[in-house]
């Protein structure tokens, strides 16, 4: 199966005044198309600092992460921007929806930022809420959502472009234990019928053991636990 990212030797190194802290060092692994990964760790291991660097949010100290055979690196700012709209999508422990947009106005904005008409944009966002349950919800404003609702709002945004991969940061973090069961079922759910790449940090064992693999960090390295072999 195609390798929809490969890392290589990848490092990370805050210099903080007189502190430099190494949070990833010579980390390599690759995922496959499809596949679903959790990434575990105490917290301050490391977790959002790689997300960060696969996403192409932050530049490593060393080594290289190529998405879809691209070396992220090599790209320029407004390249990266294009890919992460185009083909990622970001779900974080906060849903960070624009406050003054209604659901389906949040949904189709990543379509609409990526050139999509209005009218195109809008049927996507709304056939993607629908898949969410959340067609009596359209015209809502995120402050008009409970929070099991808006994370739905963020998932479908998340998906709408179809993106390769998503990469998602305690996404159920701030739910309690029940809505956050079944934002996480729908999101594996729909993540495998979409055939996207899903990498999620967790805290939760028991959301990891779900995922066909978990990477773990400590002391900046990566212990990798496959759930079944994957070829
Ligand atoms: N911009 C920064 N400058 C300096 N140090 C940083 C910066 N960002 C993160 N760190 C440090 O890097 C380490 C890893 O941070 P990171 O946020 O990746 O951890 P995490 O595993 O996601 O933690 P948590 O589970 O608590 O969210 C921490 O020790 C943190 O203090």
């Amino acid at each position: 199966m195609q390798d929809v990212l490969v890392v290589k030797d990848l490092s990370k190194t805050y210099h903080d005044g007189e502190n430099d802290t190494d949070v990833l060092v010579d980390v390599s692994f690759s995922v496959s198309a499809g596949q679903q990964v959790a990434v575990l760790g105490s917290s301050g291991s490391g977790k959002s600092t790689l997300l960060h660097l696969l996403g192409g949010l932050d530049s490593p100290s060393g080594g290289d992460v190529w998405f879809k055979n691209q070396r992220l690196s090599e790209m320029s700012s407004s390249q990266l921007a294009t890919l992460r709209n185009r083909d990622m999508g970001f779900i974080y422990q906060f849903h960070h929806l624009l406050a003054e947009f209604s659901a389906l106005e949040n949904v189709a904005m990543p379509l609409m930022i990526g050139g999509a008409s209005s009218s195109d944009a809008r049927a996507k966002a709304k056939a993607l809420l629908d898949q969410v349950g959340l067609s009596h919800r359209l015209t809502h404003l995120p402050s008009a959502l409970s929070g099991g609702e808006r994370q739905r709002v963020a998932i479908a945004r998340a998906l709408v472009t179809q993106p390769s991969l998503v990469l998602a940061d305690e996404p159920t973090g701030n739910l309690d234990h029940q809505t956050g069961e079944e934002v996480y079922a729908m999101l594996t759910q729909l993540s495998q019928q979409h055939g996207t790449t899903f990498i999620v940090v967790t805290h939760d064992r028991s959301l990891a053991a779900r995922m066909d693999r978990t990477l773990t960090i400590q002391n900046g390295h990566l212990t990798d636990t496959a759930k079944e072999h994957i070829t």
